[in-house]
């Protein structure tokens, strides 16, 4: 059966480019957050006047920094240009003064005859000229993407990991990388209009020189047009901003609908007619966006023609007038006539490019507020303490931690202390605010309020880079790199030496893994990548605990859910390293399985984000409380055997 085609949530049916055979998802319509609605939509022709020199300023700074020498290159080649335009027209009046005058034919040409070589000549030099602009500018637009890029990911890896759970950061985010990938149009755009603006220039002072009335003529017939554009450029940036949640959902519904991690569950829950129905939904607001910025272009576009059409005529009839009069020579009116059909040529260019250069300059002008915005929320101390090498305890005092935008605590006045040598087990049901805890011990969040202190040093207070270069951390998710096993190991830390290597694969009991991949270490674990190989749940388990093993010199060990998918025997290997590795550092084991928290030194029990019991094992089961009825559930769900 085919169902009817389901009305748009949020506007008037009309034709669709899909037919909707299929349901159509609610999804709700996620708007871009407060700080985005700055006056950047609010823009007057004033604000655009001020502003176009500054978005250029972004472009031009990092095209200096990009290619200096080419960026001077494309100056020269530009005034060149321009001074080509110049002598062309000028040779164009010289050449047309014998023309029409009275005489022999044969005397006019050859009196002519050096003007029009010189015409010739100034044809061939701008085409070569336009030719080596295209060939120097295309040197200079990839470096400024890889250096917008590059900060773009630098700002991304450097910013506090709260920063991700905020959606005005991912708004910003989204458009600062968008705007790196296109820096290279800005770069074009801006060559396109100063070689344009140079070149109207240069026709406009010859046109001066032939008659004072003819230069507010041609301004009249260029200047309709490139207001339409900035009115069309602007139109299409507010829609862009107005659209940007949109289109970050509609790359996250098409990834999980295509990506490798969902495929099975695709199709395991017939999951294709929902998953489509979201698209649809969102791709409809999007296409209703983008058609509404069309007919707003078109409109511009159309006013923009119909005004300079009727300047252009107007200059025509102008100039018709001013010879016919006598007021201006006929070869001045013909090069004036050859500059105006020029200009308007030049000027497809000029508004083509101030059209890309506004829309693109407020993109990197988002690129560069996102920078800004990134380096506000990294901020370093000023003296950054340094983080102890080897710190004897690690302690949260009166810590507690809302994540961005939740009013709930996810910890709430928690003190904690952990020394070297101690493996502290933390256990609490989910959602208790166990990893959290470990993450703030970290320094992977800092503390709404409260201190966490290395020994005498408080850690917000250090540079992170240094700390976490203390760390090894197996994370509740762990991330499966789509690099070979040796580098999945190594993650980072160089090419590793191999038996360093091969010991926390041992460790890990990741060595069976090894041995069965073709290439051993050297395989790569991705099997969407020619010669790739995908392993198990528990294999993968296994190599992340490895990758967390490799870094045996750093003094603070986390383990979170470390043994979630192994198979019992892995598991008790696992746990007797984890115990072996508590020697000389500090080990915080965030568990469910509490046969591992037996032998832990010290376990505390958090509960809706405080910490209700702390004890060793044997004096929590005493106490009867959370961590004793937990126990009794597990070894009830083993049969008493082994928990
Ligand atoms: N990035 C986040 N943004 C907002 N809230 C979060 C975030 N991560 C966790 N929380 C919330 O914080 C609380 C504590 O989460 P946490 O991951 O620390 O729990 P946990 O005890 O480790 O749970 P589990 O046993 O399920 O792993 C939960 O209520 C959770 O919903």
């Amino acid at each position: 059966m085919t169902s009817s085609p389901a009305p748009r949530p949020d506007a008037a049916p009309r034709r669709r480019l899909f037919h909707r055979t299929s349901p159509t998802a609610p999804l709700p319509r996620y708007t871009v957050s407060a700080e985005r609605h700055d006056d950047a939509l609010n823009v007057s022709w004033f604000t655009i006047a001020r502003r176009l020199p500054r978005l250029s300023g972004i472009a031009v700074r990092l095209a200096w920094q990009a290619a200096p020498r080419a960026v001077l290159l494309t100056c020269l080649l530009q005034l060149i240009t321009a001074a080509v335009t110049a002598i062309g027209l000028y040779a164009t009046t010289s050449a047309l003064t014998p023309l029409l005058a009275s005489g022999a034919t044969p005397e006019r040409i050859g009196e002519a005859l050096p003007a029009l070589i010189l015409v010739t000549v100034a044809a061939c030099a701008r085409s070569l000229v336009s030719a080596l602009t295209v060939a120097t500018t295309a040197r200079i637009g990839p470096r400024v993407d890889g250096i917008a890029e590059a900060r773009y990911l630098e700002a991304a890896t450097r910013v506090p990991l709260a920063a991700y759970d905020d959606p005005a950061w991912s708004d910003q985010s989204e458009a600062a990388s968008r705007a790196a990938k296109d820096a290279h149009q800005m770069i074009e755009a801006l060559t396109s209009v100063t070689g344009a603006v140079l070149s109207i220039a240069a026709a406009a002072g010859i046109l001066a020189h032939l008659h004072p009335v003819l230069l507010p003529l041609l301004l009249l017939a260029v200047l309709p047009r490139g207001f339409a554009a900035v009115r069309a450029a602007r139109a299409a940036y507010l829609a862009d901003r107005h659209t940007l949640a949109d289109r970050r959902l509609r790359h996250s519904v098409i990834f999980e609908t295509s990506s490798r991690d969902h495929a099975l569950e695709v199709r395991a829950y017939t999951l294709r007619p929902w998953l489509l129905g979201r698209f649809r939904t969102v791709a409809a607001r999007l296409e209703d966006a983008a058609a509404e910025v069309g007919r707003t272009t078109a409109r511009h576009q159309l006013v923009g023609d119909a005004v300079a059409g009727c300047a252009t005529v107007g200059v025509y009839a102008a100039l018709l007038w001013l010879a016919a009069t006598g007021r201006i020579a006929p070869a001045a009116a013909g090069t004036a006539f050859i500059a105006v059909q020029l200009s308007s040529r030049l000027l497809a260019g000029l508004v083509q490019g101030v059209n890309t250069t506004y829309k693109t300059g407020l993109y990197m002008a988002d690129w560069d507020a996102f920078l800004a915005d990134t380096a506000t929320r990294t901020r370093l101390p000023e003296h950054p303490r340094p983080v102890p090498a080897d710190p004897q305890v690690i302690e949260a005092r009166n810590v507690t931690f809302h994540y961005p935008g939740s009013e709930l605590p996810a910890l709430q006045n928690v003190t904690v202390r952990v020394r070297r040598g101690e493996v502290l087990a933390i256990v609490g049901a989910n959602g208790s605010g166990k990893s959290t805890l470990a993450k703030l011990l970290a320094g992977l969040y800092t503390p709404t309020t409260g201190t966490v202190t290395w020994d005498a040093t408080d850690i917000s207070r250090t540079d992170p880079e240094q700390l976490w270069r203390r760390l090894a951390m197996l994370p509740q998710r762990f991330a499966r790199w789509p690099v070979t096993a040796r580098e999945n190991i190594t993650l980072g830390q160089g090419p590793g030496d191999e038996a360093g290597i091969r010991a926390a694969a041992r460790a890990a009991g990741a060595d069976t893994v090894l041995d069965s991949l073709p290439d051993g270490l050297n395989t790569n674990l991705s099997p969407s990548w020619w010669g790739g190989r995908d392993l198990s749940g528990g294999q993968w388990q296994r190599i992340a605990t490895a990758r967390a093993f490799y870094r045996a010199d750093a003094p603070l060990l986390i383990c979170d859910e470390p043994t979630s998918a192994l198979d019992p025997l892995a598991e008790e290997a696992v746990y007797r390293r984890i115990q072996a590795l508590a020697e000389g550092r500090t080990v915080i084991l965030i568990t469910h399985r509490l046969g591992s928290t037996r032998t832990a030194d010290r376990i505390i029990v958090l509960d809706g984000g405080t910490i209700t019991e702390e004890g060793t094992h044997e004096a929590l089961l005493a106490r009867n409380g959370t961590y004793a009825a937990m126990w009794r559930a597990q070894a009830d769900t083993y049969s008493g055997d082994k928990v």
